[in-house]
């Protein structure tokens, strides 16, 4: 994916691969809507760039990388702290494609926490507080992320996808929080069937877009 990426110079392709620089799509502060850490305020990193090709994706304008702008990290840990934001979210986008080392270094330096959004199917990099892994039937997560994640949350779409989050359950640790998340634009339909599922099988946990219900970021 890397690869595909237009880059000015030989210059820019370095500072990139060495995680200095990174096509952001857009930062603000918010709410934490999703998951285990949902209500939380957090300041948002999104990167550009996925290939995973969800065809329900509520972010599509963050796939093509080459339409966000190559950044300096520094710009972005110092347009943080304008902020008294104590969570981070790097999101995307899928940000794993990318070396996430320098970042994270750079922001636990300014003693904030950590928390990364991704569907696993890349290797990760760089120090989290907090592993959201949401992975995807398109493109599976490694095998070897599944161990590392805090947090599995599955999308649901339709019934079947219940099934599918049981096998992906298998997968990660016994302390791994287990979350089913309706997808948007059938949340009213698949809403009734998570309730039922969840109050059946009570290891799982019900997470919504709260965002979306607050009409915030
Ligand atoms: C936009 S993705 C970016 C991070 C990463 N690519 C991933 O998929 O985990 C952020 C979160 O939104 C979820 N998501 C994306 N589109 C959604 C939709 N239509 N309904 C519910 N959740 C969605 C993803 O599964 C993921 O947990
Ligand atoms: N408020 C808010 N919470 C979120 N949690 C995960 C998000 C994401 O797009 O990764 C997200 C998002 O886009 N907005
Ligand atoms: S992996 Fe994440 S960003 Fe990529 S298409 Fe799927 S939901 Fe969207
Ligand atoms: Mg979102």
């Amino acid at each position: 994916m890397i690869n595909e990426i237009d880059l000015a110079s030989l210059k820019e392709k370095e500072l990139l691969e060495k995680g200095l620089k990174l096509p952001i799509m857009e930062e603000f502060y918010s709410i934490q809507g999703e998951g285990y850490n949902s209500g939380k305020a957090a300041y948002f990193i999104r990167v550009g760039g996925c290939d995973v090709g969800c065809h329900w994706c509520d972010v599509k304008e963050s796939w093509n990388p080459n339409t966000h702008p190559l950044t300096d990290i520094s710009q972005i840990v110092k347009n943080i702290q304008k902020f008294p934001a104590k969570s981070i979210v790097v999101t995307g986008g899928e940000p794993t494609i990318y070396n996430l080392e320098e970042i994270t270094t750079q922001l636990l330096q300014i003693g904030v926490e950590l928390f990364l959004e991704t569907s696993g199917a890349y290797k990760l990099t760089g120090k989290w507080h907090w592993i959201c892994l949401s992975p995807k039937k398109n493109k599976l997560p490694l095998k070897e992320n599944y161990s590392l994640a805090h947090e599995l949350k599955v999308i649901i779409h339709n019934k079947h996808d219940l099934r599918w989050a049981e096998e992906q359950a298998e997968f990660v640790n016994k302390k791994c929080k287990l979350y089913l998340q309706p997808e948007w634009s059938k949340v009213d339909e698949i809403m009734p069937i998570i309730i039922d599922y969840v109050m059946e099988n009570p290891k799982w946990n019900v997470s919504l877009q709260t965002h979306k219900y607050m009409k915030i970021p």
